[in-house]
């Protein structure tokens, strides 16, 4: 699709008040001649950073290399240089420096940063969250990026314990030809019965946030496999307007193409939308996988990605509610 159409497109999708105001209630968008505004509850968010002890468990730059399944993994998928690193040290609440490594998982302002499947976790078997290099990344060769994207492939397609996948996409640039082969992918050639958690979102029927059901889903949808949320990035970067249009064209071309993947905004540098990414996270848990987890007390690490808590009352109310919900 050439850049002249998106724009078209965009300019035809109509600008909806009620997301527009949504943006705004959540501190996201860049507003005409304003600089980003912190609320007191970003900021609070930003100075959470030792929460948990997360660690990378291990970096695996090939297939052969992955540590053995953990019973629970959240992966982190996108193109190059659109921000999974910093949205997983954003989830995790660990600040990403600007352009050095000081988060958790290291960050910098070029394409190709994360050049292995990188798994963080506060304990060797326990739940765990996957940072994925972008596939198709602009520096490596061309043998090496194929080779890359065959593993990654082979990695969402084989990986027993994995339970979603984040779709990473940067918000002024939407859903691209990749990100639309990678959802295609995960949706209709993942089995469904590499895990017991694996079926099923739980997102409410009719939310602002989710695509529209099809009318007559294909047989290939009705037997989806790992459960996607799609995640736009940067949205401090983004003029509010544009990113409410942005907002609808994504979830209704996820609508048409019968993808069942909500769509979420998140700002890493400012923090805005995380706290809501984490409860949709939570909310999203197959039903009976926390239920589940009660044999074993999760540990203050998991449950900062699971279920989105961090050491803060709102959050621990949501993984109430989720515990609820899962039962
Ligand atoms: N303004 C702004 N910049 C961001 C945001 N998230 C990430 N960035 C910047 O985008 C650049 C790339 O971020 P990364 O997190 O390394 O991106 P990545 O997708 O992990 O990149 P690869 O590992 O190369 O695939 C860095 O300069 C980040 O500081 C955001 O929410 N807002
Ligand atoms: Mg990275």
């Amino acid at each position: 699709m050439s850049l002249c159409s998106v724009r078209e497109r965009l300019r035809r999708t109509p600008l909806s008040d009620a997301v527009v105001r949504r943006i705004r209630a959540l501190g996201l968008g860049r507003e005409r001649g304003g600089a980003v505004r912190l609320s007191d509850e970003q900021l609070r968010e930003g100075r959470r950073r030792e929460l948990g002890r997360m660690g990378l468990i291990r970096a695996a730059a090939n297939l052969d290399e992955l540590p053995r399944a953990a019973e629970a993994e959240l992966a982190l998928a996108g193109r190059s240089n659109v921000g999974k690193s910093s949205l997983l040290n954003a989830l995790v609440g660990k600040r990403s420096g600007g352009t050095t490594t000081r988060g958790l998982a290291p960050v910098q302002n070029r394409p190709g940063v994360t050049r292995s499947l990188n798994f963080y976790g506060s304990e060797r078997r326990g739940a765990r969250i996957v940072d994925m290099p972008g596939y198709g990344f602009a520096f490596a060769s061309d043998g090496a990026t194929a080779q890359w994207q065959a593993a990654m492939r082979e990695f969402v397609v084989s990986r027993g314990g994995l339970l979603r996948v984040l779709l990473c996409v940067d918000a002024r640039q939407s859903l691209r030809a990749l990100d639309r082969e990678f959802l295609l992918m995960l949706d209709r050639e993942v089995p469904r019965t590499c895990s017991p958690w694996r079926g099923g979102g739980g997102v409410a029927e009719g939310s602002v946030w989710r695509a529209a059901a099809t009318p007559t889903p294909t047989p290939a949808c009705a037997q989806a496999g790992v459960p996607c949320l799609v995640v736009m990035t940067k949205c401090d970067l983004v003029p509010t307007s544009e990113l409410a249009r942005r907002f609808a064209a994504d979830l209704a071309e996820l609508g048409l193409r019968g993808l069942r993947a909500g769509v979420h905004m998140v700002s890493s540098r400012t923090t805005a939308g995380v706290p809501e990414l984490r409860r949709a996270i939570a909310r999203e848990m197959p039903k009976g996988w926390l239920r589940a987890q009660q044999s074993r007390p999760l540990s203050a690490a998991e449950a900062v990605w699971w279920a989105g808590v961090v050491q803060n009352s709102q959050d621990k109310t949501c993984f109430k509610n989720a515990e609820r919900e899962g039962s």
